[in-house]
């Protein structure tokens, strides 16, 4: 049997952003959509909701190309594109700040508690952690070269419909020797520990990407979860004013007061449920750069989608590890 990623059907009708009227709909339909958001569209300022099908069509189309999209521009960059920083592409001892190293040593003890381990942390309410993750000087370097890589006239990939101007990582070549090594290594054995039930102990694959925020490109980032069992957002600059994370409630859980602003500070990654809803307040000055992992589990979401909460409709990618679903197919072989 021969394991293959893939992503749920609902990726083509559900969760599709109309960034200008912050709302995320579902398509299946024109019909359909018109009946279920003609409404909603007109209360929030459309004049000629019977405009925005075309738009929605127009996202689907780009949804069913990404993949595909997404391999080419992964092969033209792996043959052409010369690093200014080779370093930052193979995980090394230098990229890691001491405290985590601690952290893991103390997480792969067999006896260990989540309360053991959350004492050596930073805790916010509502099961959010601060990371120590990466040294400055490893940000620095990683900066240093996406700065070099978008400079340069290769392709790029953009993170998602609410994030235009981040770099997709994967697509630069740093899963094999960097990212999958720090998921398995360093992440897992600590989220085995704080979020057992989330897939903590199982992450398989992940999404990372760059988001950037300035005055005049994305200012902010609207209020969402992620398509992920756990996600990880870590600074990797200072220098701005703004652009506080915030977190307010579980998805599907009830709402709380208890919102929570987390200050980013180089280095140190957020860590919190991917169905936490959350989103970034609006940037005031500078750049803000932050890195961001989506962390799944096959185990968990095969049996629910995070996205249509329902048993996911699995179908198969060719290139990377799509959105974190897994089939097994018999191995066809070759008749001789
Ligand atoms: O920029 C941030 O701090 C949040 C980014 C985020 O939540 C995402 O890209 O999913
Ligand atoms: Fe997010």
């Amino acid at each position: 049997m021969r394991k293959v990623f893939g992503i749920c059907k609902c990726f083509y009708t559900e969760n599709i952003f109309l960034k200008e009227f912050n709302i995320h709909v579902t398509y299946i339909n024109k019909t359909q959509f018109l009946k279920d958001y003609s409404p909603i569209l007109k209360e929030l300022g459309c004049k000629c909701p019977k405009h925005i099908p075309e738009q929605i069509e127009e996202e689907v189309t780009r949804r069913k190309q990404l993949q595909g999209d997404s391999a080419s521009r992964h092969k033209h960059i792996i043959q052409r594109y010369v690093p200014k920083n080779p370093s930052v592409y193979k995980l090394q001892p230098y990229c890691l700040q001491p405290a985590l190293l601690e952290l893991v040593t103390l997480a792969q003890r067999r006896d260990v508690t989540a309360a053991q381990l959350s004492a050596r942390l930073r805790c916010l309410p509502q099961r959010v952690f601060a990371l120590p993750l990466f040294t400055r000087e490893f940000c620095r370097h990683l900066l240093e070269e996406l700065r070099h890589f978008e400079a340069s006239d290769m392709p790029k990939g953009r993170p998602n419909t609410m994030n235009n101007h981040g770099l997709l990582l994967d697509e630069l070549g740093m899963n094999p020797e960097f990212f999958d090594v720090l998921r398995d290594e360093y992440i897992r054995p600590i989220t085995a520990v704080l979020y057992p039930e989330y897939g903590g102990a199982s992450l398989d694959s992940h999404r990372v990407f760059v988001v950037k925020y300035k005055l005049g490109e994305d200012e902010d980032l609207a209020c969402h979860f992620d398509n992920a069992e756990l996600s990880l957002n870590v600074a990797l600059n200072e220098g701005y004013e703004g652009g506080e994370l915030y977190l307010s409630h579980m998805a599907e859980g009830p709402a709380t007061d208890d919102r929570v602003v987390y200050r980013h500070q180089v280095g140190v990654a957020a860590l919190h449920r991917g169905q936490h809803l959350h989103g970034a307040m609006p940037i005031e000055d500078g750049e803000r750069y932050n890195l961001i992992m989506w962390l799944r589990s096959s185990e968990v979401r095969n049996q629910r989608c995070p996205m249509c909460r329902r048993r996911p409709n699995i179908l198969p990618v060719t290139f990377g590890t799509g959105d974190g679903f897994v089939q097994f197919t018999e191995d066809v072989c070759a008749a001789t």
